[in-house]
């Protein structure tokens, strides 16, 4: 479903993606892990057409997306959940989730679907997105990005900040959307990459530097060592 072949992005005049390249299959879910630092906001940014790549190409169900503005790679049906959620804090639950329509109706036609997902949602719809805790916020930005009709999801560290039962509600209804989405994951929490995702990319010093079955990365503690710092 998308291919990101050999993107190198600059910030300014940085260079920060150096050479990253991977694939997503339809339906699966793929886990971007790597230390603090290593480029994978940047890759998911450079996927959206918000730091666009300057070398490098990426596709969309085999359509080429770079050099594409932000609103025209989300129209394809990409939604993105960025890292500290972006949501809305002066307006309510519902107004969030209203703004997040791409067409009149897609929150009507979603509602049964994302309310399923998170129970809580319709309970807190009337408050203010500041009102709500972490987890509920973190709940919001992933529902936020089912409204419109999308088919790919870039999920930027959903697990940050976060307490562990809260963590596992979230494991919970990223499992449930399996076979609905197919999703890129971007996360520290090794634990929860290892029970969500099918594959994984290591990035490294604005490089992917390996990629392999997520199942196989759990036994490998050289790999982890080296490249996650994490025992
Ligand atoms: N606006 C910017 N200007 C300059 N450098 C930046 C900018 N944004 C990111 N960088 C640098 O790009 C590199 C990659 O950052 P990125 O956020 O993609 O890493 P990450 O792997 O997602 O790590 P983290 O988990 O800390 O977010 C880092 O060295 C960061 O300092």
């Amino acid at each position: 479903m998308l291919q990101v072949e050999n993107i190198h992005t600059f910030i300014g005049q940085f260079h920060i993606l150096e050479g990253v390249s991977f694939s997503v299959p339809h339906g699966s879910i793929v886990a971007l892990l790597g230390r603090n630092g290593a480029g994978k906001t940047t890759t998911l940014k450079s996927i959206m057409g918000l730091t666009p790549p300057r070398r490098g190409r990426i596709l969309f169900d085999g359509v080429e997306i770079q050099g594409e503005p932000p609103h025209a790679i989300a129209r394809r049906g990409i939604g993105y959940v960025p890292e500290h959620r972006a949501i809305f804090r002066g307006l309510t639950v519902l107004e969030n989730l209203q703004l997040a329509e791409r067409r009149k109706g897609d929150l009507a036609r979603k509602s049964d679907f994302i309310f399923e997902l998170f129970p809580d949602l319709r309970r807190l719809i009337g408050l203010r997105g500041g009102q709500l805790s972490g987890g509920q916020q973190q709940m919001l930005a992933i529902a936020r990005a089912l409204v419109p009709d999308n088919r790919l999801l870039l999920v930027d560290e959903p697990s940050e900040g976060l307490a562990p039962v809260i963590i596992e509600s979230i494991i919970a209804a990223l499992q449930a959307l399996r076979g609905e989405m197919t999703i890129v994951l971007v996360e520290q929490n090794f634990l929860m990459a290892q029970k969500l995702a099918d594959t994984y990319v290591i990035i490294d010093d604005g490089k992917s530097v390996q990629t392999g079955r997520m199942h196989d990365l759990a036994h490998d503690h050289e790999t982890i060592r080296r490249y996650l710092g994490a025992s």
